[in-house]
């Protein structure tokens, strides 16, 4: 079971060392690609770029559009590694191997991680095609102990108890609100709470009925495991959800979701969602001093 797993420090860091071995690049945002939004990492400059099956330690990815590929590169001058596809808990990896690249990063350097993912809505104003600044979540997983964090504690990561009240840096949700304004899509640009729930089947009427009484605006399978360990190692976090589909709540309504149409939309708004998130580092302060970190 997933608690008995446990990846030492050596791992960690001896995949960090393969990487800045095989790299001049030195990032300081690390950017995940949801579903369908793979070519954010196009926009990178520079690129220097490995097939996770030639990275040590590295999961594989088995989900279409997810590429399975870790791309270094440069945008606006700062330098960024992209996770061209990620990896879920439905695909069998246990929760840390889904999170193992997220302390690679810390190792090498990264301070903010950018998380972006496809996700259904059920908030009755998010459109398939809206973006959504992801403000909090709710770890369905995580509350019944399906945790990247169980087991014992790597203190040289983080704390045993880490705070998740503040998980989503304000200054760039306030930062992203205002380059939306300026490119003319806050329309497109809202903000919300994303549900985390196991998958790989999409919700039942009934769980969409709950997760919508709940309070959840979008609902997607990834994500919350990342952002908990981002934050337990100190990595300030910024993350969007890609609205894709309709959650289904009714059963009057014939419509299904499948993942073509998630890959769909993901197609058609990526170019938003790339210079959207361009801007972003492009603007975001950085602490570029000399890549120290205290993970090490
Ligand atoms: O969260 P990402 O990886 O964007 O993918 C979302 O899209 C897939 C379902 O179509 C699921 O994996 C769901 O989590
Ligand atoms: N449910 C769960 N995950 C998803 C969805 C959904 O409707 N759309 C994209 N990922």
């Amino acid at each position: 079971m997933h608690s008995k797993e446990q990846i030492g420090h050596d791992e960690y860091q001896n995949t960090a060392d393969w990487l800045m071995s095989h790299t001049k690049h030195r990032p300081l945002v690390a950017i995940i690609c949801g579903s369908g939004l793979g070519m954010l990492a196009d926009t990178l400059k520079c690129q220097d770029s490995f097939d996770y099956s030639d990275i040590p330690g590295f999961p594989q990815s088995t989900v279409q559009g997810h590429a399975g590929r870790l791309v270094f590169g440069e945008l606006k001058g700062k330098s960024c590694v992209c996770m061209q596809g990620r990896f879920h808990m439905y695909e069998g990896h246990s929760l840390l191997k889904t999170t193992f690249p997220i302390r690679v990063f810390k190792l090498m350097g990264v301070e903010t991680l950018i998380v972006t993912n496809a996700a259904g809505s059920l908030a009755d104003g998010l459109q398939p095609g809206d973006i959504m600044i992801i403000k909090d979540h709710i770890n369905f997983p995580g509350l019944v102990g399906l945790n990247p964090l169980c087991g014992p504690n790597d203190d040289k990561f983080g704390p045993r108890f880490p705070a998740m009240s503040g998980c989503y840096d304000k200054g760039l949700h306030i930062l992203m609100m205002e380059i939306a304004k300026q490119m003319g899509v806050a329309g497109l640009v809202q903000e919300g709470v994303y549900a985390m729930v196991g998958g790989p089947n999409f919700e039942t009427i009934a769980e969409a009925k709950l997760l919508h009484r709940l309070g959840v605006d979008a609902v997607g399978m990834s994500t919350a495991p990342e952002v908990v360990v981002a934050t337990h190692c100190g990595l300030r976090v910024f993350g969007l959800s890609l609205i894709t589909n309709k959650v289904v709540k009714s059963y009057e309504d014939s419509e299904s979701v499948n993942h073509e149409g998630v890959l769909e939309v993901g197609r058609l708004r990526s170019h938003t969602v790339q210079q959207l998130v361009t801007e972003l580092i492009s603007r975001m302060e950085i602490n570029n001093n000399e890549n120290t970190n205290n993970a090490s």
